[in-house]
């Protein structure tokens, strides 16, 4: 965003123009969510985040509130915009430090936004103390004070916690990324007039993960089509008494579109599949799972839920990769790679098909280790990198990152989502979607969106079971925020 504000003013916006449109929207939000805060306290920050926080106390007051600015540093050393606001704010100014919280009923919370650099201390960080203390509602300007936008983490032990956070333009990772979700309370995005010119020109990389990016990606269903010609998955199955989870993974891969489904492993295991399945077909594959994939077109497979890190499912996964296919590999694959990610590397190179993998945070530490100082972004772009795959990081903020640090994060997804076996539908749904023909970061993405959208539509009670049931669902809703 620095870099989008610093491109306003060639793209033909002046920086106290924005500012204004940026306080008002702040000041609207106030007036219209707490229409009782009569007395309302501001604390204002020594650079633009403090301008904005003058403009909205100037716009609270014309509307008839009691406003109080409480300043960190002194007015004189104010520049710029933040001067300009400060000089037109003609109310009550006080010290920062022992604000009178007790006596107000709304807090604005003005202090850093983007050009936060370090941890919050002194009387900054007592005042951050003091406004999360003070029970009062906090509407913070930008991002809560304390937390880095880029990466969703507080810089320092200080951090707002905010009831309602607006923000400018575009929403940053740290609005999406935990804990910054949380700690920003509700998110309104304003639109302040930014020229498109000045946030086109910074070549954006990471999105928030929303139809719009990848809808045209996903082929659609076609007249001259056929059940093979619309991708055909192939699914490795876990020991008889471990075949849930690719169960779930052949039904969602179904379910997302693909053709066909055969879910393929020991004739015990596919017993216990047989109980439960229709439409998803059965093989036997002790010997010819490399033949069946060459010879039935398998468009992608997958590799890993409740499979065992055994050397059968190393086995399978060197098949697959060999014959070419796309390969989705979740769960026991990254028990098998432990410690190992240059030989996940190497195999995936030898392949010619697209692969993803979709570890949670637990996974991934075990092959790719734990880098405390990275955001989950720039942690999923790393392995992406270093694997030459598609990285589907999971979590509450799902990240998709490519080689080439293309990403999506996704924010849809509730929190009744971490159920057990959910993971393994959203594999199969990637699978089927890259068996379709989607490339791999819009597959990903969209398998993550989907997923979402279909625990959503299920609500609370959700079990893994009825997650493929609710992809129809799902789907429906894409389509319609596609339309408009
Ligand atoms: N320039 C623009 O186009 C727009 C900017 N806007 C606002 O401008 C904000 C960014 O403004 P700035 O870049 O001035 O940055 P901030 O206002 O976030 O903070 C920068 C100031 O704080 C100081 N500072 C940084 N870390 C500190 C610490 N730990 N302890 C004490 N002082 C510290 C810096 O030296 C600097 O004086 C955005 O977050 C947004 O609120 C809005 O007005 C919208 C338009
Ligand atoms: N707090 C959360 N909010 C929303 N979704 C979550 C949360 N925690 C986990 N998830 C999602 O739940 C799913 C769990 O997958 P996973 O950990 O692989 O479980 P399993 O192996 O049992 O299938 C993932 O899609 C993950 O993104
Ligand atoms: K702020």
């Amino acid at each position: 965003m620095t870099r989008v504000d610093a491109a306003a003013p060639a793209a033909g916006a002046s920086g106290s123009a924005l500012m204004e449109r940026a306080g008002g929207a702040v000041a609207a939000e106030v007036a219209n969510g707490w229409p009782d805060a009569r007395r309302i306290l501001v604390l204002a920050g020594p650079g633009n985040n403090g301008g904005d926080g003058f403009v909205a106390a100037r716009k609270l007051a014309e509307a008839g509130r009691e406003v109080l600015v409480a300043l960190l540093g002194d007015r004189e050393s104010l520049k710029g915009d933040a001067a300009v606001a400060a000089a037109r704010w003609t109310g009550e100014t006080g010290p920062l430090p022992n604000a009178p919280f007790e006596a107000c009923d709304l807090v604005i919370d003005a202090l850093f936004g983007a050009g936060l650099g370090r941890p919050i201390e002194g009387a900054a960080a007592d005042a951050v103390s003091a406004a999360n203390a003070s029970g009062l509602p906090i509407v913070s300007v930008d991002v809560p004070s304390g937390l880095d936008g880029a990466t969703g983490r507080p810089l320092g032990d200080a951090c707002v916690r905010a009831s309602l956070t607006v923000t400018f333009v575009r929403l940053k990772p740290g609005h999406v990324l935990t804990p910054g979700r949380s700690l920003c309370g509700r998110v309104v995005l304003a639109d302040i007039g930014m020229p498109e010119d000045a946030v086109a020109g910074i070549g954006a990389r990471a999105f928030l993960n929303r139809p719009a990016l990848w809808r045209d990606q996903l082929p659609a269903p076609s007249i001259e089509g056929h059940k093979y010609s619309r991708g055909h998955v192939a699914v490795w199955s876990g020991p008889e008494l471990s075949t849930g989870a690719a169960r779930l993974s052949a039904l969602a891969a179904l379910r997302s579109g693909a053709g066909a489904v055969t879910l393929l492993g020991q004739r015990a295991a596919l017993k216990e599949h047989a109980a439960h399945l229709t439409a998803v077909m059965l093989r036997e594959a002790e010997n010819d799972w490399a033949e069946f994939l060459t010879q039935r077109r398998v468009s992608a497979v997958v590799v890993g839920p409740a499979a065992g890190p055994t050397e059968r499912t190393a086995k399978a996964l060197t098949e697959a990769i060999e014959a070419g296919c796309h390969v989705v590999m979740d769960a026991d694959v990254f028990s098998l790679f432990a410690g190992r990610p240059d030989d996940l590397a190497a195999l995936i190179a030898r392949g010619s098909g697209q692969v993803a993998l979709t570890p949670h945070e637990g996974e991934f530490a075990r092959v790719f280790g734990v880098d405390k100082t990275a955001s989950k972004l720039e942690r999923a772009r790393a392995a992406a990198a270093r694997s030459g795959a598609t990285v589907l990081l999971k979590g509450a903020d799902t990240v998709v990152a490519t080689p080439d640090g293309r990403a999506t994060v996704a924010d849809n997804a509730p929190p009744y989502l971490a159920t057990a076996g959910a993971g393994d539908v959203l594999a199969g749904l990637c699978a089927g979607l890259l068996a379709q023909g989607a490339p791999a970061f819009e597959a990903a993405s969209a398998a993550v969106w989907l997923h979402g959208e279909a625990a959503t539509a299920v609500g609370r009670g959700l079990i893994a079971d009825d997650l493929p049931g609710a992809i129809p669902e799902a789907l429906r809703r894409m389509e319609e925020r596609a339309a408009g």
